[in-house]
């Protein structure tokens, strides 16, 4: 059966261009010959990590642009059979560990050392647990060339004494490179065997390397839309995990689908409202976007945060989540929990806490102050937050 989606063709020059590429001259070698081809490098191999590098590594082939080869840095570890994974992924061509089943592409090179994935690289993907990137990019300064773009797909932020900041905004300001982002209804074991999905680029203002970000991942079953609004897209990204965890309470208490679709609804309220008081630039359209609703719907349905918080309310909150964690999720990170506990300090650093009774409660349950059946109780006051956006 026909797919019931139109796939956005790829701009014109990536797959036929012969003539010089577009990207400014970048690395001298040693032989003073130019390479004008840009060079990807994936910070990250998780899950979703190994699925971004499957998609790159299969569109790299057809840009001339690009440099054929993906590097991706492997945080190393011994498996089982006593073999690092570094060497399995290049043996197999899988990650044995985080993406078992699915080849990557003969181009995809795991590298444990991050220093070296990265010292060539003027394409850098970022995608690891987000609680890992502060580390990382301490290990990343002065590392990386200068003329270097980012792009983020982690899911989460940091908050420090000044204040919340974005995982973007952490590694653009300590690598002194512009940073953009991509996130959206993107279950990567889906997309990792070619369901259709869509994403979202988010770029602060040039629109031209937000192009070269979208004909890097776009495939036909992977489809994505440039949005200028990076804090909009990435707080999308974040805040849904907050909701996935509420959504799964819902579900391990049995509190059938109107609960669940009520505490989505309330958790979008709540995303918005919490995203356009932090950046007044944030667009209303943003929420209609693949980062937005769809990732909240993806993630309320079919994601590790709310099958994890699903345990924890059918155990009574008797056992934490970081022991249901290791137990369901081999290795692989939640990220809600932690952003529950990092909305909360900034909810009640600036006396909001009044306003997001579904942030709050999430995070109140979480640490056992509340029983899980609090989300519905909780949840559901009058709501004290004005509207952030036009219903008319
Ligand atoms: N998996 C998905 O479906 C999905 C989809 C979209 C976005 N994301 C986001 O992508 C980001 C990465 O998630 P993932 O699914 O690729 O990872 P994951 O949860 O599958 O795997 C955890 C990763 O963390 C690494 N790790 C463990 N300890 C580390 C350390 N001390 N330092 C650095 N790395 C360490 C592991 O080696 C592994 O690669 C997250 O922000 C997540 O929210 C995930
Ligand atoms: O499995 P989760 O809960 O980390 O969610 C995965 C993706 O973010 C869904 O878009």
């Amino acid at each position: 059966m026909a797919p019931a989606f139109e796939p956005v063709p790829l701009p014109k020059d990536t797959e036929t261009q012969t003539e010089t590429p577009h990207d400014t001259p970048d690395t001298v070698n040693n032989d003073a010959q130019v390479d004008y081809k840009s060079r990807v490098t994936v910070v990250g191999s998780g899950n979703w990590g190994s699925v971004a590098a499957k998609l790159i590594a299969s569109n790299t082939p057809k840009l001339n642009s690009f440099h054929e080869e993906v590097r991706m840095w492997v945080f190393e570890e011994t498996l089982q059979c006593g073999e690092k994974l570094t060497d399995v992924i290049n043996r197999t061509n899988e990650n044995v560990k985080y993406l078992p089943g699915i080849k990557l592409g003969k181009n995809v090179i795991a590298d444990p050392d991050l220093e070296n994935a990265v010292k060539d690289a003027n394409m850098l993907v970022f995608v690891t647990p987000h609680q890992f990137m502060e580390g990382i990019c301490k290990r990343l300064v002065g590392k990386v060339r200068g003329d270097a773009e980012a792009i983020s797909l982690i899911k989460g932020m940091e908050v420090k004494m000044e204040g919340p900041c974005m995982i973007s905004t952490l590694i653009s300001e300590q690598l002194g490179i512009n940073c953009s982002v991509l996130m959206g209804a993107n279950i990567a074991n889906e997309i990792a065997v070619e369901k259709f999905s869509e994403a979202t680029v988010g770029y602060r203002d040039k629109r031209e390397i937000a192009e070269q970000w979208v004909r890097l991942f776009s495939t036909p079953y992977f489809v994505v839309t440039p949005v200028q609004d990076v804090e909009g897209v990435e707080l999308c990204g974040t805040l849904k995990n907050v909701v996935a965890i509420a959504a799964g309470f819902v579900d391990g208490l049995d509190m059938g689908n109107n609960t669940k679709a009520a505490i989505m609804r309330i958790g979008l309220r709540e995303m918005i409202a919490f995203s356009k008081l932090l950046f007044s630039s944030v667009r209303d359209s943003t929420f209609f976007e693949s980062c937005g609703v769809a990732d909240v719907i993806t993630t309320c349905l079919g994601g590790r945060n709310r099958k994890v918080a699903d345990a924890f309310a059918k155990n009574g909150g008797k056992r934490s989540f970081d022991e249901l964690e290791a137990e369901m999720l081999q290795g692989q990170k939640l990220q809600g929990v932690s952003t529950a506990r990092e909305v909360y300090e900034v909810l009640s650093h600036r006396g909001w806490l009044e306003l997001f009774p579904l942030f709050a409660t999430v995070h109140e349950i979480c640490v056992g102050r509340l029983p899980p059946s609090a989300i519905v109780e909780h949840s559901e006051q009058k709501p004290k937050l004005p509207l952030f956006y036009s219903t008319s």
